[in-house]
């Protein structure tokens, strides 16, 4: 998962990108970027790291201008070669400079095409690159000096039609001002926002409208599934749907761990969802094991907090802290490679033995992905001098690869593909496990919108709502981005010219 930021402002707009991004940096920990632009030209500055540790003050000064972009960077295609770090720059037509959180799944028969019909050529693997120079061609098929709304609209239009996958994405035309659109599944969020200013209206575009928070800007809406909306230099805004057959289909994984807990997303609190996962996941637990002896619930810190508190309160069970987070640690599931994952989550948490001494204890996550948190947090209980370890999991099995933006490119990682529950219970080494049903997992976010219909959901149910997903495209992601694969591109990835130089 990325995230992205935009501010069309009425004054400097860098030190408020920072703050937006700065906020989003649990949708990405490899790279961030931020292009302004000043006098008409782009200022960038983009590196792999943290947003803390990739912007210095005299990069900051460098981001002049009253209006600009950001981006933190997971990747889920090409390299983590700070070459990919985003945004992207096109010098055709205008000048243009994109941000994209997402994945596109029709990448080879659109490179092939861009080169061959398009005549523009990209120099990275990175499927956000010509996400980029598809909207660039799409541009230039008006041959106006000056793009109005309807061009701009238009030019979206087209792209829809041309690329599949996911996309929220944002980005920058020099002279004209900024756009924003969103896939028309609408599978990533994207929000925007406005404040007032002695000088007019400014203008914010994020991922989750916790960054509109941070940034002091008012929550307008969502950016519907399709939409785009155009935010001129001077403050003007338009928007218009662009998408033939739109329809409602968020992640659904966005609330089960993405998305932080007070970002609203399609209507829909995370947080809120959360608990009603709790609340569901709890009566489940109530139904199906009467017959435990459970003394203590203890989530794994962070993500499943909300969760495991509700299901305490469910089964009128006490809820303790028993793991204590490092709190210098980032999130392990979104790290670049099974090796540093697997030795983060012994970094990253540590049980207090008091609370584990002698108990019989429920253990719950939100999700249980390729089973690195789960069996070391299990051998922590025991350790810890658990008696018995219960272990419940928010999130239905994962048993299937995503395709729309989250790393999870090769079903064989995922510990329960292809397994039932006693053997993924006997694999992390639980003394019982339970999941939470898809149906219920649902019902709990739509609670909160029963507007929204359906839900990408392929990681649990291998339905790929784009329809352009078979088995030999699984296979061909699975050999190019499973584990080994991806420790030997990463390997080669400095290789790569980099025409976008880090710089210092
Ligand atoms: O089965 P796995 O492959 O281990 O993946 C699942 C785990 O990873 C995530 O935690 P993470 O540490 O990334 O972040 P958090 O602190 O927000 O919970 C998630 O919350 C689970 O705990
Ligand atoms: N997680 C994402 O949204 C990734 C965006 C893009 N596919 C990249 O790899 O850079
Ligand atoms: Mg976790």
């Amino acid at each position: 998962m990325c995230g992205i930021v935009g501010i069309v402002g009425n004054s400097a707009v860098n030190q408020s990108l920072y703050d937006g991004l700065t906020v989003l940096q649990h949708r990405g920990q490899d790279a961030a970027g931020i292009v302004t632009i000043n006098d008409n030209m782009f200022r960038l500055r983009k590196a792999n790291g943290l947003v803390k540790d990739v912007f210095h003050t005299r990069h900051m000064h460098r981001l002049q201008g009253n209006i600009g972009i950001g981006h933190i960077r997971y990747p889920t295609a090409g390299t983590s070669s700070s070459s990919e770090a985003q945004p992207f720059y096109a010098n055709s037509p205008f000048g243009i400079a994109l941000a994209h959180n997402g994945n596109l799944t029709n990448f080879d028969e659109l490179k092939t095409w861009l080169f061959d019909t398009a005549r523009r050529h990209v120099n990275t693997t990175s499927d956000s690159e010509l996400l980029l120079n598809i909207l660039g061609h799409e541009l230039a098929q008006t041959q106006a000096l000056k793009l109005t709304p309807e061009d701009i609209f238009q030019a979206v239009n087209n792209v829809h039609k041309r690329i599949r996958g996911a996309y929220a994405t944002v980005a920058l035309i020099i002279g004209h001002g900024m756009v924003a659109f969103r896939d028309p599944n609408g599978i990533r969020p994207l929000v925007f926002g406005k404040r007032e200013t002695e000088h007019g209206v400014e203008y914010m575009v994020a991922s989750e409208s916790v960054a509109l928070d941070a940034c002091d800007f008012e929550f307008v809406r969502d950016v519907a599934p399709g939409e785009a909306i155009y935010f001129t230099e001077d403050g003007k805004m338009y928007s218009q749907q662009c998408a033939e057959a739109p329809t409602y289909s968020p992640c659904i994984f966005e609330f089960v761990y993405f998305a932080r807990p007070d970002s609203t997303i399609d209507k829909m609190s995370v947080y809120a969802t959360r608990v009603e996962m709790g609340k569901k996941l709890g009566e489940k637990i109530a139904r199906e094991w009467d017959d435990l002896d459970i003394d203590v619930v203890i989530p794994i810190p962070e993500t499943s907090c909300d969760i495991a508190l509700q299901i305490a309160q469910q089964l009128d069970i006490p809820y303790r802290q028993g793991f204590v987070k490092n709190r210098y640690i980032g999130r392990t599931f979104i790290m670049p490679g099974q090796e540093m994952r697997k030795k983060s989550v012994r970094q990253k948490l540590n049980a207090i033995s008091a609370e584990f001494k002698g108990k019989n204890v429920l253990l719950v996550d939100d999700s249980v992905v390729r089973g690195t948190t789960s069996e070391q947090i299990i051998e922590m209980a025991r350790a810890a001098g658990a008696k018995k370890v219960y272990f419940a999991s928010a999130a239905p099995e994962i048993r299937f690869p995503n395709v729309y933006g989250i790393d999870m490119p090769s079903a064989n990682e995922l510990i329960a593909h292809g397994r039932e529950v006693d053997d993924i219970c006997q694999l992390i080494g639980a003394d019982e496990l339970i999941f939470q049903d898809i149906e219920d997992l649902v019902a709990a976010a739509r609670t909160f919108n029963p507007e929204v219909k359906r839900f990408e959901t392929s990681v649990f149910n291998g339905k790929y709502i784009t329809n352009d997903i078979d088995q030999g495209y699984l296979e061909k992601l699975d050999a190019a981005r499973n584990n080994e694969s991806k420790e030997q591109t990463d390997k080669n990835a400095d290789s790569i010219i980099d025409l976008h130089n880090e710089g210092a």
